[in-house]
């Protein structure tokens, strides 16, 4: 209507002009004001538009008509999301909002540092300007919250890597995720009960540390190493950490990153509420001494046939090989210097089987503040394991098979995974489990024992050759014994002369 009248009213110069005008009237008169909230902002995706997708996203608080469902490859649970340019209404303290999905093609790809996905999405939210106030005040601060909530508590935990290299995605991420739905936790996982008992409440310690970690200066972050014989459940315990805390973990490959500002960068998209791990620290660069200079430094980088390319000149100062490297100075920084606190509430977690091959400089507190012993199987962690795989509690069992198991098991030295492996295959049969595993117990005992037979008996060989070798007479103590013959000494003397 008003259209209408301004192309009778007004000629053609004149429209533009005052369409624009009668537009400002209307934001004047209106009694609402209007927020745009986009997906990307500059460069950056933008929080607040994740936060309020997922926000929007739970049951409770929907109440549109046309709904978008949603469920990501290998999710387990389905979202509601509003449709392309729909509307859906919330209330917050006696304030109704509405907010409105506004989806429009992007008309041409300006130029931009990395690609941008087609669609330009956002979200406008309406509120009236009397409320305007408590909704900036509050309202959004809430919707971050709800939206963190939602997504530790319903959402899958999510599996990062960096396995594609130094590439983005379309959004500028340099990881790709999976939902992460590892099954391990604290309750199956078999170590001693007083370590985990530790452990445990050093997580929650932390996690409920923020105002500590305020206090006393030093950045919302934890280290903890792993090291142990492989299949001690090193890896399970990373995943009991994740589940328990309910963080996202950044399995970080190391031999995929080419640079130390790479690294940066890596953990630059990071988020607060993660675990960052590297597994095999030992083999994924060589990690010796840090004022190593030149290319030696040896030890560290074994690696069992994996990938080692790294350079150990540079690990002094810590600058690149003409960019092409990462160093130890580098993964030092990343884990404790000035960028390890962006985002917060951050784990960092290493493992290893061979602590020994590490520098000492990242082994201090600070930077692994917490190094867990992931030792053979105990008998402690033994009857968890019968009660996981077997469902046996102590009383089930022979009073004298347990003692018996119990005095063989440190003897026998076997892994979680080793005893585990048993009970897999004979769960069918729980009494003969058992019975399999003292059996698979006393065999490790013996082979060990004539290991260390073998060995002790090529030591007494090199020690009987080592006393013939000895007794053979030398040529100084055959001069010796001929001075004595010819100067008819006494024995005793000449050896003291000798000495
Ligand atoms: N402490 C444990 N409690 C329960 N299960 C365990 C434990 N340790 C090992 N296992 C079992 O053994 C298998 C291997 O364990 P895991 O991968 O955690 O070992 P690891 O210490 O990470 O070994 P590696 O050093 O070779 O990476 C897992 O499938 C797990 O089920
Ligand atoms: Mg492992």
């Amino acid at each position: 209507f008003c259209q209408s009248i301004l192309h009778t009213v007004f000629p053609p110069e004149f429209r533009f002009a005052s369409l624009k005008f009668l537009h400002r009237v209307f934001h004047w008169f209106s009694v609402y004001c209007y927020y745009d909230i986009t997906e990307i902002d500059g460069v950056n995706t933008n929080e607040l538009y994740n936060a309020v997708q997922l926000y929007l996203s739970t049951s409770a608080s929907i109440s549109g008509t046309r709904l978008s469902l949603m469920r990501g490859l290998n999710s387990s649970s389905i979202t509601f999301g509003l449709s392309n340019n729909d509307r859906l209404v919330d209330s917050y303290n006696g304030a109704a909002v509405e907010w409105e999905h506004i989806v429009t093609q992007r008309q041409s790809q300006t130029f931009s540092w990395r690609p941008l996905p087609e669609e330009r999405r956002g979200f406008t939210l309406r509120v009236k300007k009397k409320d305007k106030q408590v909704i900036l005040d509050s309202y959004l601060d809430f919707v971050m919250e709800k939206a963190n909530e939602i997504r530790r508590k319903n959402q899958d935990r999510l599996l990062y890597t960096n396995s594609r290299g130094g590439s983005l995605d379309s959004r500028g991420h340099p990881w790709e995720s999976v939902p992460f739905k590892h099954p391990s936790t604290f309750e199956t996982l078999a170590i001693d009960p007083v370590k985990k008992a530790e452990i445990m409440d050093d997580l929650v310690d932390f996690a409920n540390g923020e105002s500590f970690y305020k206090r006393t200066g030093r950045a919302w972050k934890r280290g903890y190493l792993l090291y142990g014989p492989p299949g001690t459940g090193k890896s399970s315990m990373i995943a009991a950490m994740a589940n328990f805390l309910g963080y996202d973990i950044y399995d970080l490959e190391l031999t995929e990153v080419n640079t130390n500002s790479e690294l940066r960068k890596l953990l630059m998209k990071t988020t607060s509420k993660s675990i960052i791990v590297i597994e095999d620290i030992d083999c994924s660069i060589n990690l010796t001494n840090r004022n190593t200079t030149g290319g030696g430094g040896g030890g560290g980088g074994g690696g069992g046939g994996r990938r080692n390319n790294y350079d150990t000149a540079s690990h002094g100062h810590g600058i690149d090989d003409g960019g092409n490297s990462i160093t130890l100075s580098g993964l030092l920084n990343f884990t404790d210097g000035l960028w390890s606190c962006c985002g917060s509430e951050k784990i960092f977690l290493f493992t290893t089987n061979h602590i020994e091959k590490l520098d000492p400089a990242l082994l201090r507190s600070g930077r692994m503040d917490m190094h867990i012993h992931m030792s053979y199987c105990s008998f402690p962690a033994m009857k968890i394991l019968l009660k996981n795989y077997l469902g046996f509690q102590e009383n089930d069992l022979q009073k004298e098979l347990l003692e018996e198991l119990k005095g063989e098991i440190d003897d026998a030295e076997m892994t979680p995974a080793d005893i585990s492996e048993v009970l897999i295959k004979n769960r069918r049969d729980k009494n003969r489990a058992v019975e399999e595993l003292l059996v698979e117990f006393k065999n490790r005992v013996v082979i060990k024992r004539r290991k260390s037979k073998e060995s002790n008996g090529d030591e007494i060989e090199d020690e009987e050759q080592e006393k013939r070798a000895l007794d053979t007479p030398t040529d100084a103590s055959d001069q010796l014994q001929e001075t004595c013959n010819k100067n008819g000494c006494d024995d005793n003397d000449d050896h003291d002369k000798f000495d």
